[in-house]
């Protein structure tokens, strides 16, 4: 387990982080962590790992397929030593990729929080302080929930659809509250209607709902099967910013589809942007994805886990949605064992979330699947580089999409 391997060539990758690259680490581990991490504190534990096998002997393709076979750690759970490692020689300092050179020869200066230190265990609560319709292009609407919530100060969201889902705090009657305070923060049942004059719109004064204000919902009230849910993580460049290098932002917008189709299901939109390390990082990490490391290696060469996200607040807000038996819409069976885990919450199936590119490719269709150039409108992506992110998420992430049998020729 503490065997410090030196290779010729390579950055400063924690051995351990190498030893424990298994998805299941984070879970089995977790119970021994505090052991493991005060030994690791103490001891000058680096090496001098490629972050790909040795190209001196293996040829690139050997060394991907060895590679991808290495199970990932869900988390990052190594403590990076405060002891500087002595200095590598230059030769040994450099990633290099047939066009470019990086140096990469210093420890990362900031080490990551001490995991080892157990949390208190305590449930997360979270209320909706803010509701609105949302009507969409197609003449479908749907309610968006903002929630506060007990662990972080993010505002995540809730996508409703289908009048029958409630949230339970937004529902509560607060001390003191008149109709128009309800109407104001979304606690209404059914829909608002335009009852003020011109004349009044001026007047600021008045704040009283009359009867007429409010129709009363003409939708069904339980639906028949458990509802279906998405939870989704924050994509900025994948959902806003057109980037073809991942699904999400055709995973948000399928998802969305398939509940106006059905009309009803949630969407929980997480700000966990990156798999939880934020923006700024995740740039970081496409950087060095351009630089041919995969999605999964680019976190760990940037001291995080492959995936950081935690499901604690989505469970509390499908708690407050009044969720039990769902279907969620996945291919992540660690997603599943999160949202489900010490909850009511439990999936009684799971909704595949196909890449529509590799859809098109096993049904032979690929010459008909078409993203016009520049589309904004839709946001079906393919591409070389949707391809690669995709094979990794399923061959080092378990996500349980088939690959397409020509990419596997
Ligand atoms: N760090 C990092 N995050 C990424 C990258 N590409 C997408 N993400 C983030 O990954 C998250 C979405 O994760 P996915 O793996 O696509 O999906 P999932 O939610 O785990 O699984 P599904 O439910 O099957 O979609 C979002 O927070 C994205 O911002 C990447 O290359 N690096």
């Amino acid at each position: 387990m503490n065997d410090v391997s030196a290779s010729s060539q390579g950055s400063y990758i924690p051995r351990n982080a190498i030893d424990h690259m298994n998805p299941f680490f984070y879970k089995s581990h977790h119970a021994h962590t505090h052991h493991a991490h005060s030994h690791h504190r103490h001891s000058a534990n680096y090496s001098y790992q490629q972050p790909y096998p040795d190209t001196h002997h293996n040829s690139v393709a050997d060394q991907e397929q060895e590679f991808l076979q290495t199970p990932v750690p869900r988390r990052l759970s190594v403590q990076i030593e405060t002891t500087k490692p002595s200095a590598p020689s230059p030769a040994n300092s450099t990633l290099s990729t047939a066009s470019t050179a990086v140096s990469y020869n210093t420890p990362p200066a900031t080490p990551p929080l001490d995991q080892s230190i157990p949390k208190p265990i305590e449930d997360a609560v979270a209320w909706c302080t803010a509701r609105a319709r949302i009507p969409t292009p197609d003449g479908s609407e749907y309610f968006l929930h903002i929630y506060e919530n007990s662990q972080d100060k993010k505002e995540h969201l809730a996508f409703v659809f289908g009048d029958a889902i409630r949230s339970k705090s937004l529902d509560k009657v607060q001390w003191n509250e008149t109709e128009m305070d309800r109407a104001k923060r979304g606690a209404y049942t059914g829909r608002l209607r335009n009852t003020v004059s011109e004349e009044q719109q001026q007047d600021m004064a008045i704040l009283s709902l009359s009867a007429e204000s409010v129709i009363p919902s003409s939708g069904t009230i339980s639906p028949a099967s458990p509802p279906l849910v998405r939870v989704h993580s924050e994509c900025f460049t994948g959902e806003i910013g057109h980037s073809a290098r991942c699904d999400c932002g055709e995973q948000l917008d399928e998802a969305i589809r398939l509940m106006k189709a059905e009309g009803s299901g949630v969407v929980v939109y997480l700000r966990q942007e990156g798999r939880g390390i934020g923006l700024a990082e995740k740039l970081k990490a496409y950087n060095l994805q351009d630089l041919g490391y995969d999605t999964v290696m680019a976190n760990l060469m940037l001291n995080h886990g492959a995936d950081e996200r935690t499901y604690e607040v989505a469970q509390a807000i499908l708690e407050d949605l009044g969720m039990n038996d769902i279907r969620l819409l996945t291919n992540n069976p660690d997603k599943i064992e999160q949202v489900e885990k010490d909850s009511q919450i439990k999936v009684v199936e799971r909704v595949p979330m196909m890449p529509k590119s590799w859809e098109a490719i096993e049904q032979g269709m690929e010459a008909e699947f078409e993203v016009k150039e520049g589309a904004v409108e839709n946001k079906i992506v393919r591409g070389k580089e949707l391809d690669k992110y995709l094979k990794v998420k399923v061959e080092r992430m378990r996500h349980l999409i088939p690959i397409p049998t020509s990419m596997n020729a």
